[in-house]
């Protein structure tokens, strides 16, 4: 039985399909019964799960356009989108017809951000593979590349049609793959649902796999979190800031390693810093960062950067969606399960915290 969990109100609202083997259901999304192409992009570990999406469109009619992308984070930049642009444009893609991403978070970024710009935006499903385009990156509606300047720079908002979570993808993932998903979850558990973080301190080594007792009460319950918080602020007006959390300095580590560090394995060090932070500000205390220390560590992700590259990281926060002018802002936690955020924690906080996860 497949779960459905509903994202959004009105006529943008759609639903995350979880279980096993929703990917039959492609032909059924709404958004398909009006469209006469589909294009199937896809990461390159998911040539076959892409050939048997497009079968299925055939099979209906339609004519579908497979397109292999860069493996991950290599995807998400302005010549991968203009090389989709340049194929949807040869094949005659109208604003009724559907982008279908297939793949990891890097994928469904790049994947959304094709179907948001195109004639100005057209309908996209999310098939996400990964634990973490399942938990997060698919659900939500945010879209977008890197530049030259740092993470996701240029992107817009445009909400999937459906989001399709077929557990037995998760399966094949890398383990480092599946443990830098953690992260995420993690984080929902740090924000909205501290459930999530008993469950996975109770039995860590079962977190860590596709198979765990727990797997998917915690896919869901991850999921259900960025719902919730998706469909209070779809434009990140306020509480969206929240699923931030970790990212700040996360976004800067990814850019100023080059994209050699795994996403949730930047968000997780990202995490311990802001844990770091808001203790250092007075907002919270030495159990908080001791439970993140604790549960990160406990299914394998990092808590400590090499160190040694300050000045070019904090150079690479302050172009953090979240700062306003020069003031950096972070997301910290008002205690496990509540966010708020800090302004402005001055340089020598900053340092200070920096110096309990580097080196
Ligand atoms: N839009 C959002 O709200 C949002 C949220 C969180 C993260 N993100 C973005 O998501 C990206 C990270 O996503 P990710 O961790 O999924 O990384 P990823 O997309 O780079 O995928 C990781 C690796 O797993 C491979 N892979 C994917 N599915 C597989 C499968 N089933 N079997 C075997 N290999 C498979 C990919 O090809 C890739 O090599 C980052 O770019 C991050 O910024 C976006
Ligand atoms: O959906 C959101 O909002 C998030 O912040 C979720 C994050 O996990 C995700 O990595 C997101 O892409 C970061 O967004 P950005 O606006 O900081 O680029
Ligand atoms: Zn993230």
């Amino acid at each position: 039985m497949n779960t459905h969990i509903h994202v959004g109100t009105g006529p943008g609202a759609y639903d995350v399909r979880v279980g096993h083997g929703p990917l039959r259901e492609l032909a059924g999304v709404p958004a398909v019964a009006a469209a006469s192409r589909v294009a199937v992009l896809h990461a390159p570990r998911l040539r076959d799960t892409a050939a048997r999406a497009a079968a299925l469109f055939a099979g209906r009619g339609l004519r579908p356009t497979v397109i292999e992308l860069p493996d991950g984070e290599q995807a998400k930049t302005a010549d991968t989108a203009a090389r989709c642009w340049g194929t949807l444009g040869q094949n005659g893609f109208t604003r009724t017809d559907v982008i279908v991403g297939i793949g990891g978070g890097a994928t469904t970024d790049l994947a959304g951000f094709v179907a948001a710009t195109w004639l100005r935006g057209v309908p996209w499903i999310a098939v996400p593979t990964t634990l973490l385009g399942m938990v997060d990156a698919a659900v939500g509606g945010k879209t977008g590349i890197n530049t030259g300047a740092g993470k996701n720079l240029v992107g817009a908002f445009h909400p999937p049609s459906a989001v399709l979570c077929d557990l037995d993808a998760l399966g094949t993932l890398p383990a480092a793959d599946y443990t830098a998903g953690l992260a995420e979850v993690v984080k929902a558990g740090f924000i909205r649902d501290p459930t999530i973080l008993d469950l996975i301190e109770a039995d860590p080594e079962g977190a860590r796999s596709p198979h765990g007792p727990h797997t998917r009460e915690l896919v869901e319950r991850a999921i259900r979190v960025k719902a919730e918080v998706v469909t209070q602020d779809l434009r990140e007006q306020g509480p969206r800031e929240a699923l931030n959390y970790g990212h700040t300095l996360g976004h800067a580590i990814e850019k100023c390693e080059g994209f050699t560090w795994r996403h949730g394995e930047a968000v997780s060090v990202g995490m311990v810093f802001a844990a770091e932070l808001a203790r250092l500000a007075g907002l919270s205390d030495d159990t908080v960062v001791r439970r993140h220390r604790s549960v990160l560590d406990a299914v394998g992700l990092p808590l400590r950067h090499p160190g040694g590259r300050w000045p070019e990281l904090l150079d690479a926060m302050r172009v953090d969606k979240k700062a306003r002018g020069n003031t950096l802002r972070f997301i910290v936690l008002d205690g496990i399960g509540r966010t708020r955020v800090l302004a402005d924690p001055g340089p020598d906080r900053l340092a200070a915290a920096w110096a309990r996860v580097s080196g």
